[in-house]
């Protein structure tokens, strides 16, 4: 069967195996809760709200799946998601691979989506992957940014730093996820990143080093990553005023 005649089928992979280092100390950062429930399950639900979402790989700390696959059995997802756990690597990347081996052959697309972000909306997931099903190997949903952004010379934490450049903001964009993707093309971008061992902060990035044009859809202000300590308080805001307002 060629790719074109090929039916779709959406999978989306959430690696949760980070720590959380920047967080501070504490559960692993996917397991802390957001009004009461894990930023994990609200991660999956996320992604399951997506009518075009069927399957939902999680890539859990390597020390933790069985606790993981524990914890989305005792949460309410849809029956029409089915929910896989593995257990993830060292780097976001290996925990990304990890989670795109559990696949099954007849996934034509994926979403590769942050545990960290557990607020993104569903028409944000949607419009990720109807640009790739209309065609676009890789798509990122990303917003503009707020501040100027500074090229530096990096130096020692807490040390003053020469400017190097200053890039024209309204080039620039802040990048989310879910990143989407033809599946074939990210799995050959992750396979070439292992051999030449380069680094790449996003899957994005990777598929950038093949050459191929990576689409920007408009990303959403509560996609937001929670990284820091104030990144939760901000969370815990969001929900309550999603509470408060729809049945959520
Ligand atoms: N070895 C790793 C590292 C990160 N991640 C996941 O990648 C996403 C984005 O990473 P980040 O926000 O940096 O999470 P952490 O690595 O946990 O954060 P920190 O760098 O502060 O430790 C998170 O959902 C995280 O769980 C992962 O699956 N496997
Ligand atoms: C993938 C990502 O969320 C896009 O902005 C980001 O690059 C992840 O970075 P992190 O340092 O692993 O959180």
């Amino acid at each position: 069967m060629s790719d074109e005649s090929r039916p779709h089928r959406t999978a989306a992979v959430i690696p949760a195996a980070g720590r959380g280092v920047r967080l501070g100390p504490g559960a692993p950062k996917a397991l802390r809760a957001i009004g009461g429930t894990p930023m994990l399950i609200h991660a999956i639900r996320a992604m399951a709200r997506s009518r075009a979402v069927s399957l939902v790989v999680v890539v859990a700390p390597s020390d933790g799946a069985a606790e993981v696959r524990r914890l989305v059995d005792e949460h309410t997802l849809p029956d029409r998601t089915e929910i896989l756990v593995v257990p993830g690597g060292e780097t976001r990347q290996d925990s990304v691979r990890a989670g795109l081996a559990a696949l099954p052959a007849d996934i034509t697309s994926v979403l590769i989506h942050d545990a960290a972000r557990p607020l993104v909306p569903v028409d944000t997931v949607d419009s990720v992957v109807e640009a790739v099903r209309d065609g676009s190997p890789a798509v990122v949903p990303a917003l503009p940014l707020a501040d100027t952004v500074k090229e530096v010379e990096p130096g020692e934490p807490g040390e003053a730093e020469p400017v190097v450049a200053t890039p024209e903001r309204a080039r620039l964009r802040a990048v989310q996820t879910p990143q989407g993707f033809d599946l074939a093309t990210l799995v050959r971008a992750h396979e070439a990143i292992a051999v030449n061992g380069e680094g790449a902060t996003d899957d994005a990035g990777m598929v950038e080093q093949l050459g191929i044009t990576v689409m920007v859809v408009p990303g959403h202000e509560e996609a937001f990553k929670v990284t820091r300590p104030l990144d939760l308080v901000l969370a815990e805001a969001v929900l309550a005023r999603r509470r408060a307002t729809d049945a959520y």
